[in-house]
């Protein structure tokens, strides 16, 4: 049987990137996936939202719910202070392998910790597992029915503290109707959208920008 199409992403950053060099990681990927193949990366257009947003809060303990090919991971990764920590999960085993190695290939390994499993599972034992008391940023990316029912479980596993910033990838395209409406008419929520376009296309899309207000 042929590859994959994270294979051929991989095989991609392997031809095209710098060992150790998280940024030339990015750009071969998004250089692949605009001119070879579309994948659901964030990419690069709300990847510069995503810098800004991590940028400004400067996590320490930093999640992301679907990890896919690591694109986002890298972006996350590359941008925490030293001693910061990033937690990713993925559900697929074949896109988890395949990230393991593109997020070692950007030397980013020491930063990050994939855990393979379903978010609903995994978010509980986040704690005991690895020692997190509370998250002060989330990267919701995963399947996007899963994007309310994770943030109400972070809530009620005490994950968010006063502060927490959620920042949630297509609200608009593929769309999360549910959790849209939630982050933006609860009161626990300071809500903003940041307006962009789906990855490699000229469709709208945008991220979801919350602020958990304890
Ligand atoms: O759901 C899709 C999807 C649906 C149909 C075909 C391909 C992808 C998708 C599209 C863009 C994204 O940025 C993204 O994160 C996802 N996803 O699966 O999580
Ligand atoms: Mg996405």
């Amino acid at each position: 049987t042929g590859s994959s199409q994270p294979q051929r992403m991989l095989k991609a950053v392997q031809k095209n990137a710098t060992k150790g060099d998280p940024q030339s990681v990015i750009s071969a990927i998004d250089h692949y996936c605009r001119n070879k193949e579309w994948a659901m990366n964030v990419g690069d257009d709300k990847g510069l939202i995503l810098d800004s947003v991590l940028t400004e809060v400067n996590p320490s303990a930093a999640l992301e719910l679907g990890t896919y090919c690591g694109y986002s991971t890298v972006r996350i990764a590359r941008l925490l202070s030293p001693g910061s920590k990033l937690i990713t999960v993925e559900f697929n085993p074949a896109f988890a392998a395949v990230a393991r190695q593109i997020i070692a290939y950007a030397g980013l390994q020491d930063k990050v910790t994939l855990v393979e499993g379903p978010s609903g599972d995994l978010i509980p034992k986040l704690r005991e597992r690895f020692g997190v008391k509370s998250f002060d940023f989330v990267f919701l990316d995963h399947w996007k029915d899963r994007y309310l029912l994770d943030t109400k479980l972070l809530e009620d596993c005490g994950l968010l503290q006063k502060g927490t910033v959620l920042l949630a990838d297509n609200v608009i395209c593929p769309g999360t109707p549910e959790y849209l409406k939630y982050v933006r008419s609860s009161p626990r929520y300071e809500s903003r959208y940041y307006k962009s376009n789906l990855e490699y296309t000229k469709l709208e899309d945008g991220l979801e920008k919350s602020v958990f207000l304890g």
